[in-house]
């Protein structure tokens, strides 16, 4: 059962099409990785999920029933699809429970699922998502985090969401190679319960996710499968990995 279908999406700028011909499946409970090469598409396939942009022709359903050519950002948003961006956008004259706190507040959050703010509810939910991203210190300012905390701090405000299905764009990015790690962990632990689709350049990274790697080039699907079989395809050494 698919959580996302994209299907014979075209789109063009000025004439220039990023994206060609793309069909793109994920399933419910899939981590999926995407790699290829700088301007091959990915964040415009993002772009397309969230509804920032409209495709020119072709088909994007996220849980079979809802049409995302009809939806804004904040209409995907409500229905369940989060997006990370690469640069962390935490609040950081805050602290680390506020900006959860925050994100529990939004739309979707668990404050607004209830009649009024419970302050019992909210605060079990703000410790399950500081545990799961292990940040022990919900009272340290944010500013003062490393860059990888951040980025975990944000997943965390984004989990807080309760999002169906997650749009990850380049985490590793910035990272020490013990963060990128970690949140390679990280987002393996998330898989299952939420759809990931996670862009990234870093293939030590991509490695640790031990997912299924969908290579794009000129906006078009050129290889699928587990990363040592696409990077075994010739097409994609020749126009990515080789060079
Ligand atoms: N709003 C826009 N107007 C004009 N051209 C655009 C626009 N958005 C994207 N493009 C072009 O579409 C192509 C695909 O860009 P996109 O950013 O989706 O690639 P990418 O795979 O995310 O690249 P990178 O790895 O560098 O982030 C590029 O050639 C880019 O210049």
């Amino acid at each position: 059962m698919s959580i996302l279908n994209i299907d014979n999406v075209s789109k063009s700028f000025d004439g220039f099409r990023a994206i060609n011909d793309l069909n793109l499946a994920i399933a419910k409970g899939e981590l999926r990785a995407i790699i290829g090469p700088n301007g091959a598409g990915k964040t415009t396939m993002m772009d397309l999920i969230t509804g920032k942009i409209r495709p020119d022709q072709g088909t994007l359903f996220f849980d079979t029933t809802h049409d995302l050519t009809r939806l804004d950002e904040a209409g995907t948003a409500r229905l369940g699809i989060g997006r990370k961006f690469q640069k962390p956008t935490v609040i950081e004259s805050l602290t680390v429970g506020e900006n959860i706190d925050l994100a529990l507040a939004g739309p979707r959050g668990v404050w607004s699922a209830l009649r009024g703010p419970d302050r019992a509810t909210a605060s079990r939910e703000r410790a399950r998502l500081l545990d799961l991203v292990r940040l022990a210190d919900p009272g340290r300012l944010a500013g003062e985090l490393s860059h990888g905390q951040k980025q975990w701090l944000e997943i965390a405000m984004l989990l807080a969401q309760e999002p169906r299905l997650l749009l990850v764009d380049e985490p590793a990015a910035g990272m020490t190679d013990a963060e990128t790690m970690r949140t390679a962990d990280l987002l393996r632990d998330l898989a299952g319960e939420h759809s990931i689709v996670v862009v990234e350049h870093d293939m030590d990274f991509v490695r640790a996710l031990n997912c299924r790697v969908t290579v794009l080039h000129q906006g078009h699907v050129l290889a699928e499968g587990p990363l040592d079989h696409v990077s075994a395809n010739p097409e994609v050494i020749d126009v990515y990995l080789g060079r």
